[in-house]
C-alpha cells in the first residue's frame, strides 16, 4: 500500500462480498487532510457500496478504516464524525434554509447552544444569507444542493463523502456547482471523497483521483499523472478516451492541487 503523509483516511485490504460476488477486492488507499480525492468509475464498479461501507450504512466483510489513526469500523454512522452529500440533497420541504441547516446542529449537544449563529455563518460563506427563509421548493437545484452542502459543513465532519452531488442538475448549473464545490472546498480546506462517473468533473475538482473498475483500484493519482502516464489499457480506454483533450490539459495544467501547490 501507498505510504501516505498526514493521512486524514486509512482504509486497509478492504474486501466486501455480495451473493458469493466479489464486490470489493481488498483494496488500500490513503486521503490526505484537506484532500479532495475523486472516486471515479463505471456503474456497478463498487463505488457506492464503497462509500456506504466507509460511512457505516454498510460492514465490510475484511479490511479495517482508519479515521485520524483511529479505527472507526465497529462505530455508527452517526458516531463516525463524518458528513455526506447526496445527489437528491434530502432537505426537509416544509423547513425554511435556516431550519434545514440548524436541525441537525440542535440534536448535537456540542454545538446546540449556538446552532443559529453557525448555521447563519455557514449560509454566509456559501452565499445563501439572503435566501434563508426560503422553502427548498422555491430554489433551484443548485441553491438547494448548496444548502445541503451547509448543512454538510455546519457540523464540521473530519471529511465529507460525496456521492455524485451535481449529476442531476441540468448541463449548465453543473458546470456552476463544479466551481462552487472546489472554491467551498478550498474556502473550508475540507477533506472530501467525491464518487463519480464523470471523468470531466473528476479531472477539474480533484487532487487525486482513484480509478476503479470490478472492485480493483486500477490507478491512483494526480489528474497530471494519470493524464501523461495511465498505468494501463482501462484507464486510456475509460479515462482518457472519454475527456476532451483541451479540457483535460487545461484541468491538468491549471488546477493546482495538494500534491502540486
Ligand atoms: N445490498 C446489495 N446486495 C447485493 N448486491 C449488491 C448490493 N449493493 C450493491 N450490490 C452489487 O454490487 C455491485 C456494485 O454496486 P455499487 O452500487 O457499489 O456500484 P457503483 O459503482 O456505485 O454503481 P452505480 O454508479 O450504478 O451506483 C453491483 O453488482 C450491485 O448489484
Amino acid at each position: 500500500m501507498e505510504v501516505l503523509k498526514d493521512a486524514k483516511l486509512i482504509v486497509k485490504d478492504l474486501y466486501k462480498n455480495f451473493d458469493g460476488k466479489d464486490i470489493l477486492k481488498h483494496i488500500s488507499f490513503a486521503v490526505k487532510e484537506g484532500e479532495f480525492l475523486s472516486v471515479l468509475g463505471p456503474s456497478g464498479c463498487g463505488k457506492t457500496t464503497l462509500l456506504r461501507i466507509l460511512i457505516g450504512l454498510e460492514k465490510q466483510d475484511d479490511g479495517e478504516i482508519l479515521l485520524d489513526a483511529q479505527d472507526i469500523s465497529h462505530l455508527k454512522p452517526s458516531e463516525r464524525g463524518m458528513g455526506i452529500i447526496f445527489q437528491n440533497y434530502a432537505l426537509f420541504p416544509n423547513m425554511s434554509v435556516l431550519e434545514n441547516v440548524e436541525y441537525a446542529l440542535k440534536l448535537r449537544a456540542d454545538l446546540k447552544q449556538n446552532s443559529r449563529k453557525i448555521a447563519l455563518s455557514t449560509l454566509e460563506a456559501i452565499g445563501m444569507l439572503d435566501q434563508i427563509d426560503k422553502r427548498p421548493s422555491q430554489l433551484s437545484g443548485g441553491q438547494q444542493q448548496r444548502v445541503a452542502i451547509a448543512r454538510t459543513l455546519a457540523l464540521n465532519p473530519k471529511i465529507i463523502l460525496l456521492d455524485e452531488p451535481i449529476s442531476a442538475l441540468d448541463v449548465s448549473m453543473r458546470e456552476v456547482m463544479k466551481k462552487e464545490l472546489k472554491d467551498i472546498q478550498k474556502k473550508f480546506n475540507s477533506t472530501m471523497i467525491f464518487i463519480t462517473h464523470e471523468q470531466e468533473e473528476a479531472f477539474y475538482l480533484s487532487d487525486r483521483i482513484m480509478v476503479m473498475s470490478e472492485g480493483n483500484i486500477e490507478q491512483i493519482d494526480t489528474p497530471r499523472n494519470i493524464y501523461e502516464h495511465p498505468a494501463n489499457d482501462y484507464i486510456k480506454d475509460f479515462v482518457i478516451a472519454h475527456l476532451d483533450s483541451k479540457l483535460a490539459s487545461l484541468c491538468v495544467c491549471t488546477g493546482k492541487n495538494v500534491y502540486e501547490k
